[in-house]
């Protein structure tokens, strides 16, 4: 049954962003191989939307509006390899034929968190998703509009399967997950931690374990995911036992437009004073707020170079960033005893924001942790580019700090081709 995957197509839909890659399947339907193909829309929503197919950057002018314009345009481009793929209409895996198309990265239901499993999306499955989307409205309907266009784009027959950004947290303790709600009241309506960027940790955990020299199941780390929504994880013996994100991918981090943590008494003031209904302070939380809200941009780079021209409002906000990574960093380190194997920092901003590496870190030498100037600076853009994992920490530092490239289209991938090669998507193995 497994020998006839022969292609993945991975959507992954961030909050700002629309990456594809279009995977090959190599050892008889077992493991991931190249990738065919590969893009992105960017900036989704702001002038300076972008796409990019294989390299090649062309940026429409009013840039690109929506979710939807960015998939319907990536569906546009990557019409014949579809077709190339999936051969006619109604071949699907079971006769040679094509790729299963993987929309990632949803929040799910009540439920399907407590199962913390992939799960097959089927109508019933996009139905479930749908139902969670006040879980994750920034996400959810990007990806369940990509289950739709890459069904039509696909034919019957293909198999389409959810990796859910939630999964990977399954493991968190209820000490780590609980609110201090009312319990009925929390059980009532499912009200708990449930974490995001789950994609992301799997592949930073599957990558560090052995580049620290340790199996995955003892893997202790601090990982911070710093990308336009951003968060923080604390992993033992290779799973989550804490992290930043809650009930929805708004609480924790200061994010590109997402305030991360206030007081639940900011929200009753917005209601009872600021004349702002229960959409009015979703806009405020989820799409004002973070860096666009203090520095008046989202892009990290851009509030740099603010920063660096004189802007107060845009050094003010980094240090706001900054300040708030390391409060979740410090409870992890104690939350892990003090000594993991590994601080990690991964996504846009964690990858190529060395300024911000450092300045997480700074002062932390008593605590073990000593970056290293120059690699710090070089990473990871100088590494070459299949280099994962980049090391960024002097050799004296007690705990080494790694750079990792994110890659969650690829650890959807992964995770897929586990489902289909177990045959029965709800045993597949937790991740995502
Ligand atoms: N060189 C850089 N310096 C600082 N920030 C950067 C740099 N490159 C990218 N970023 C930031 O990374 C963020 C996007 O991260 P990414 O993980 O791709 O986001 P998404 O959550 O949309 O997947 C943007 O906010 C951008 O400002
Ligand atoms: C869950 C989440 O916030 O995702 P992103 O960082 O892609 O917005
Ligand atoms: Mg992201």
């Amino acid at each position: 049954m497994t020998s006839a995957l022969r292609r993945v197509l991975v959507l992954n839909a961030g909050s700002s962003s629309l990456k594809y890659r279009l995977f090959g399947v190599d050892g008889g339907g077992g493991t991931v191989g190249k990738a065919l193909a590969n893009g992105a829309a960017s900036s989704i929503g702001d002038a300076a939307g972008a796409l990019t197919h294989d390299g090649a950057t062309v940026r429409p002018p009013g840039g690109v509006p929506s979710h939807d314009a960015a998939l319907a345009a990536i569906l546009r481009h990557l019409g014949p390899a579809l077709g190339a793929a999936t051969g006619p209409a109604g071949r699907g895996r079971g006769d040679g034929g094509g790729p299963p198309c993987v929309p990632g990265r949803f929040t799910p239901g009540v439920a399907a968190a407590a199962a913390a499993a992939a799960a097959a999306a089927a109508a019933a499955a996009a139905a479930a998703i749908r139902a969670a989307t006040p879980l994750a409205p920034l996400h959810n309907p990007a990806n369940l509009a990509g289950i739709a266009a890459a069904a039509a784009a696909a034919g019957p027959g293909v198999p389409h399967v959810a990796v859910f950004d939630t999964a990977f947290h399954a493991t968190l303790p209820p000490a780590a997950y609980t609110y201090a709600l009312p319990a009925g009241l929390a059980a009532a309506h499912g009200l708990r931690r449930y974490g995001f960027h789950g994609t992301s940790y799997s592949w930073a955990a599957r990558h560090v374990a052995p580049a620290v020299g340790v199996g995955r199941g003892e893997l202790n780390a601090v990982v911070l995911h710093l990308g336009a929504g951003a968060s923080a994880a604390a992993l033992r013996n290779g799973v989550s036992v804490d992290t930043s994100m809650g009930l929805t991918p708004l609480e924790g981090l200061v994010m590109a437009t997402r305030a991360g943590d206030v007081d639940a008494g900011v929200v009753l003031h917005l209601l009872r004073h600021a004349g702002l209904d229960a959409d009015g302070v979703d806009g405020v939380l989820n799409h004002q707020s973070g860096l666009l809200g203090l520095a008046g941009s989202p892009d990290m780079r851009t509030v740099l170079a603010a920063a660096d021209g004189g802007d107060a409002a845009a050094a003010a906000a980094v240090d706001v960033f900054v300040h708030r990574v390391r409060r979740y960093l410090g409870a992890y380190l104690l939350e892990l005893g003090g000594e993991p194997h590994a601080l990690v920092f991964t996504a846009g901003i964690g990858e190529a924001a060395p300024r911000i590496r450092a300045a997480v870190v700074a002062g932390l030498e008593p605590w073990g942790i000593v970056l290293d100037g120059a690699r710090n600076e070089a990473a990871v853009a100088d590494a070459p580019a299949d280099r994962i994992v980049v090391r960024v920490s002097a050799d004296a530092s007690r705990i080494p700090v790694l750079v990792v490239r994110a890659d969650e289209e690829r650890e959807i991938a992964n995770h897929v081709v586990e489902v289909l090669r177990e045959g029965d998507p709800s045993r597949a193995a937790a991740g995502g």
